[in-house]
């Protein structure tokens, strides 16, 4: 695991861009797996301000999010369709049959699973997956529970989850209470992980990903296991972290 600590959220958001950016220039072709939630959208604004700048095409990108509300059409506001479409696909130069987010109105939630492995699969699986992380540890919408799921499925949300994302609603009760997400297998098969955190409040969870018990009821703490993967920290999120003299720390 590489561990990178800045003093600010602009800086790692900065160089998450960077490593988007640096994939896409390096492979025409590549295949992009992306997050939603709060913590990704410096980062989104970074790459399209690099896009209009610079000669920098996503034609041929191919792009996998990780989850979706199970319920919410693409044209509402708070389905991960809209702000994809709102922080990244209106802005640059995107193919729309290259983009891929579970449907969370399908009529059959299980072929809709099982389409988006293949799908993944046959696109030569993801060559850099960015992650943002729950409070409770949960990347993507794998929240904390009694076993890894492995493919992408159907998940009841946790509580808490719906409550920290009622934020964006205009009541509690329109938060679904379900998703769609990859899943544990599926995000452990992208060829290189990037996890941007930040804030206090994502503090214990961090440090337990990093360090903990590998355990299902921290999804994230499956992280350690991959071997090419870089967690971007503001000073806030790695508040926690007691010993990481066993990781490459760059902490400048
Ligand atoms: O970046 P935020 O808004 O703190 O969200 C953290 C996590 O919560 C989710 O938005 C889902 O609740 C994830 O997609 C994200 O990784």
């Amino acid at each position: 695991m590489e561990v990178i600590i800045k003093n600010s959220y602009q800086e790692i958001s900065s160089l998450a861009a960077g490593y988007l950016l640096n994939t896409v220039k390096n492979k025409e072709n590549a295949v992009l797996g992306l997050p939603t939630g709060s913590t990704p959208l410096e980062m989104y604004k970074i790459v399209v301000n690099e896009y209009k700048k610079n000669n920098i095409s996503f034609k041929n990108i191919k792009t996998f999010n990780l989850d979706e509300y199970i319920g919410l059409n693409k044209t509402d506001k708070n389905s991960y369709y809209f702000f994809m479409e709102k922080n990244l696909f209106s802005h640059i130069d995107i193919n729309w049959a290259n983009i891929n987010i579970p449907n969370g109105m399908t009529s059959s939630i299980e072929s809709e699973c099982l389409n988006y492995e293949n799908k993944i699969k046959k696109a030569g699986f993801i060559d850099i997956l960015f992650l943002g992380i729950g409070k409770n540890g949960h990347i993507g919408f794998n929240e904390p529970a009694e076993y890894f799921e492995p493919h992408t499925h159907e998940v009841k949300l946790h509580q808490n989850t719906i409550n920290i994302n009622s934020r964006f609603f205009n009541k509690i009760e329109d938060v679904p209470k379900k998703a769609i997400t990859m899943g544990i297998k599926t995000i452990l098969s992208a060829k290189k992980i990037v996890l941007i955190a930040a804030g206090s409040s994502k503090a214990e969870a961090i440090s337990k990903t990093i360090s903990g018990k590998i355990d299902p009821r921290l999804p994230a703490s499956i992280l350690q296991l991959h071997n090419n993967i870089t967690i971007l920290l503001d000073n806030e999120a790695a508040e926690n972290i007691k010993d990481y003299n066993f990781l490459k720390v760059g902490c400048l």
